[in-house]
């Protein structure tokens, strides 16, 4: 590891990447890979590196699509999704390892290749039976092997045939295989950022890891640097003058997505981040944004998502320790610092952005089976369609309560969507004079009924995860909490 990270980090510097290495190194993190580490007491806002945008690989950057011709790349679908960067890092690997195939443009990020991890934990490459492991959790649903593999036999394999002086068909067994295409696609899944063009409306933003934001969110943060005026020139690459157009305004652009050499060196865990990569119009930026301790792990964040999420897109879940009390009830308290503060009682570990999502499928399932069709009547499904057309969703979230970042010691509430669903389908609602009014039913205060049927939702909604038994406790009105023990692995 350590010649493959002084190779990248030479290749980083000699293409215009600046490093301060007094105060950044890369090691090996027991059970997370490599990460960056902190050589001396780094203030904040202290720039850790830097890198012109043109080092970055997407298929902005990537000379591939200018090599295959813009109007096959579309017409091979490749400007869609994530398979045209798919097969420009398959196009790089394989020229990496094959030393160039006689084309000069080829080869330009052969150290950053050979840093990449090869091998992946994520679900995609787990077997039916250890996915077992996750029924009940909104994971495998999610995983998209299928869509994948769909879009690796419709359109890389046949661009890959189409162009035999970029992809020597001696080749194709070897770089271009569907194992090596999960490789690729699992690099991007776990490393890659969302880098937008600069443009004149821009000022310097900060980007997340493009796990953390399935959305692609960005925060507008300082000033850039640089004139906008000299933004265009800076992006610098052959793209820049003839380069494809994003599919439609309101997707986002494919072509944002980027592989950043060294910024994906850095590891992440809920509520620990104190640095980020920021976007100025030449370069980007990955700057301290606490103070950091000499030898602290240097931590980007991926967006404190749920475990769901970090497992799927990183293969990796976030165990931290939560705020329980003597009861092994969780707490409430914003204050307390689960990672430093020991008078918090450490005795259960999760991930505080964790969620349960609940079908609104299964409050009609135990609705019907509590009451029956002569009670609740016929019209359960008129309801349920009025429920959505009234914008209502289909699934409930309940968030954990655990979750530190909400700035209240207010009792545990359950999402009111959920609380008016719920009442919709009871059988004293009055449905008729509330579609009539067009008011959905109250969200506050469930009754006793309501209760009633949420716990049984709850207590089914548990039973559906794999392994270990739940303990669902519901202590309402007397001290409105509803008290969820272990019902939040993912
Ligand atoms: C952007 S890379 C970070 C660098 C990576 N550790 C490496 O060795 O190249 C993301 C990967 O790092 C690992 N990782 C990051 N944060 C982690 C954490 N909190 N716990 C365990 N693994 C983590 C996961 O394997 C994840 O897929």
């Amino acid at each position: 590891m350590r010649a493959d990270i002084d190779a990248l980090i030479e290749w980083f510097q000699s293409n215009g990447g600046t490093v301060d290495l007094r105060a950044i190194g890369i090691t090996e993190f027991p059970g997370s890979g490599r990460g960056a580490v902190a050589l001396c007491d780094i203030p904040t806002d202290h720039t850790l590196f830097s890198l012109p945008r043109v080092l970055t690989l997407s298929t902005r950057t990537s000379p591939l699509p200018q090599l295959f011709g813009l109007d096959k790349w579309r017409a091979h679908n490749l400007h869609k999704g994530w398979v045209g960067l798919i097969l420009c890092m398959m196009w790089e690997d394989a020229c990496a390892h094959e030393q160039g195939i006689g084309i000069p443009e080829a080869g330009k990020w052969t150290p950053y290749i050979y840093s990449l991890p090869e091998t992946f934990d994520t679900p995609m490459f787990w077997s039916e039976y250890e996915l077992e492991e996750l029924k009940g959790t909104g994971v495998v649903d999610k995983i998209g092997r299928q869509d994948a593999e769909c879009a690796y036999h419709e359109s890389l394999i046949p661009a890959v045939k189409a162009v035999p002086s970029l992809f020597p068909p001696h080749h194709l067994q070897k770089w271009y295989t569907l194992e090596a295409y999960h490789c690729a696609g699992s690099r991007i899944l776990s490393r890659s950022f969302t880098v937008s063009r600069w443009t004149s409306d821009d000022s310097a933003e900060e980007w997340s890891n493009n796990e953390n934001n399935d959305t692609g969110v960005c925060n507008s943060e300082s000033e850039p640097e640089d004139s906008v005026d000299n933004a265009d020139t800076s992006l610098g690459s052959a793209m820049d003058v003839d380069e494809l157009p994003p599919t439609s305004d309101d997707e986002d652009d494919p072509s944002d997505v980027a592989m950043v050499p060294m910024a994906d060196l850095l590891n992440a865990r809920w509520g620990c981040e104190n640095a980020k990569l920021f976007c100025e119009p030449k370069i980007l930026r990955m700057v301290a944004t606490r103070s950091i301790k000499k030898g602290e792990q240097i931590f980007n964040t991926y967006g404190d998502p749920p475990n769901s999420v970090l497992l799927r897109r990183y293969g990796h879940v976030d165990l931290i320790p939560l705020n329980v009390d003597a009861n092994n009830d969780f707490t409430r308290t914003t204050e307390i610092n689960p990672y430093t503060d020991g008078a918090v009682s450490l005795t259960t570990l999760g991930n505080p952005s964790d969620v349960v999502e609940i079908k609104a499928d299964l409050v009609v399932e135990v609705v019907r089976a509590r009451w029956g069709t002569k009670e609740i009547g016929n019209d359960i499904e008129e309801r349920i369609e009025w429920w959505l057309d009234e914008g209502g969703d289909d699934t409930f979230v309940l968030p954990h309560p655990n979750n530190l970042r909400r700035d209240t010691n207010s009792p545990y509430e359950l999402p009111r969507e959920f609380i008016s669903f719920t009442r919709l389908l009871l059988p004293d609602a009055d449905f008729e004079s509330a579609r009539k009014k067009g008011k959905l039913p109250k969200s506050k205060q469930p009754d006793a009924e309501v209760l009633g049927v949420l716990e049984e939702v709850l207590k089914n909604r548990e039973a559906m995860y794999a392994g270990g038994t739940v303990e669902v406790r519901m202590d309402y009105p007397r001290s409105s909490f509803l008290w969820i023990d272990h019902v939040f692995p993912y």
